[in-house]
């Protein structure tokens, strides 16, 4: 396999390109385009019924799309969905698995889907038995027999033991306790580590935060933005503005080098998200009449969030432009 199949143009792992996709007239993906490097663990953010789930089954060939284009690893999904499949892992939000077999035989089964020349099933199988035992499941246990949380797991050991090039993970640790979580989170960044990339769906956005070298924000099937999370957190500022009025500005006047992306505005106060350039620029507010103090403080990812979702953006430069996806 030459690089070029096993990461696409120009090192995406995954391309999209002005997806739509709608359900009997509703829009649930409204010309999303989107570039997924190799070796990012890229979290994919947005509210419930974003699109998120709907944009992972078009990636995966599980579902078509109405207009756009979607390279994965090289291939078209739409129309080689079953090699994008056996190439890709996939965790889904609810996974369907054999629930009369075995966890130790549910292992042996995807086992045949994924041989290899040296071990035939056997790498696979070994790789799969040491993921269960460190995952601490029950070997000869039914999957119907299993909790919600376990039959998580079983459904990650299934994917992580085939060792793709690809992760596709959609509400992965939703059913997980929290240690496991942030180890299962913890253990993308080895696997990216390797030059694997992993596409994570997730609103446990602290978690993402801990883990994702990419983030995209989602809104109502639109690309908000997406960048590198080391880029998102450097040009974002949280503001507490004091004014020596009561009535203030509502937002930032047109010539300063700051876009509003969220306002929460008080008698003589305001706390403004802003994206900027740098936090010199974003200290340029200190010019406009009427401040007498102002703090300038860095954002968590779910501030940047909450702030983006809350509806008062402005266009935000990323969001101009899907180039605007840095490696
Ligand atoms: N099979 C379907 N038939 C009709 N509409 C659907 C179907 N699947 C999804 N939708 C709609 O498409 C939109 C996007 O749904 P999707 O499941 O992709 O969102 P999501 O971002 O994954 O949400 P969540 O975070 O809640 O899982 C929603 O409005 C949803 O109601």
């Amino acid at each position: 396999m030459t690089a070029t199949t096993m990461t696409g143009d120009a090192g995406s792992a995954i391309r999209i390109e002005n997806l739509t996709k709608r359900y009997r007239g509703h829009v649930a993906v409204d010309g999303l385009s989107l570039d997924v490097p190799q070796g990012a663990v890229f979290g994919l953010l947005g509210e419930n019924g974003a699109g998120k789930t709907t944009t992972i089954q078009v990636i995966l060939g599980l579902l078509a799309a109405d207009g756009g284009s979607v390279s994965v690893l090289g291939l078209d999904p739409a129309r080689r969905g079953i090699e994008v499949r056996r190439k890709a892992g996939y965790v889904p939000e609810q996974p369907a698995l054999y629930d009369w077999m075995t966890v130790a035989e549910i292992g042996w089964f995807a086992a045949g889907f994924h041989p290899d020349a040296a071990t035939g099933t056997g790498g696979y199988q070994a790789r799969y038995a040491q993921l269960v035992e460190g995952f601490g499941l029950p070997p000869r246990r039914k999957i119907r027999a299993l909790s919600k949380g376990m039959k998580a797991k079983v459904s990650l050991s299934l994917a992580l033991a085939a060792e793709p090039p690809l992760l596709v993970l959609d509400e992965p640790t939703s059913g997980l306790d929290a240690m496991v979580r942030r180890e299962f989170l913890e253990s993308m960044v080895d696997i990216a580590a390797e030059g694997r990339t992993v596409l994570l769906s997730s609103h446990q956005i602290g978690e993402v935060e801990r883990v994702a070298s990419h983030v995209a924000l989602v809104h109502k099937g639109k690309l908000i933005l997406a960048e590198p999370l080391e880029t998102l957190k450097a040009r974002t500022f949280l503001l507490a503005m004091t004014f020596a009025g009561r009535d203030h500005p509502e937002r930032p006047p047109a010539g300063l080098p700051v876009e509003l992306i969220d306002a929460a505005d008080a008698p003589r106060q305001a706390h403004w998200l802003v994206r900027a350039r740098d936090r010199a620029a974003a200290e340029a507010v200190r010019s406009m009449p009427g401040v007498e103090s102002i703090q300038v403080e860095t954002p968590s990812l779910e501030d940047i969030y909450i702030g983006y979702m809350r509806g008062r953006r402005p266009q935000a430069p990323a969001a101009a432009s899907p180039a605007a996806v840095v490696a």
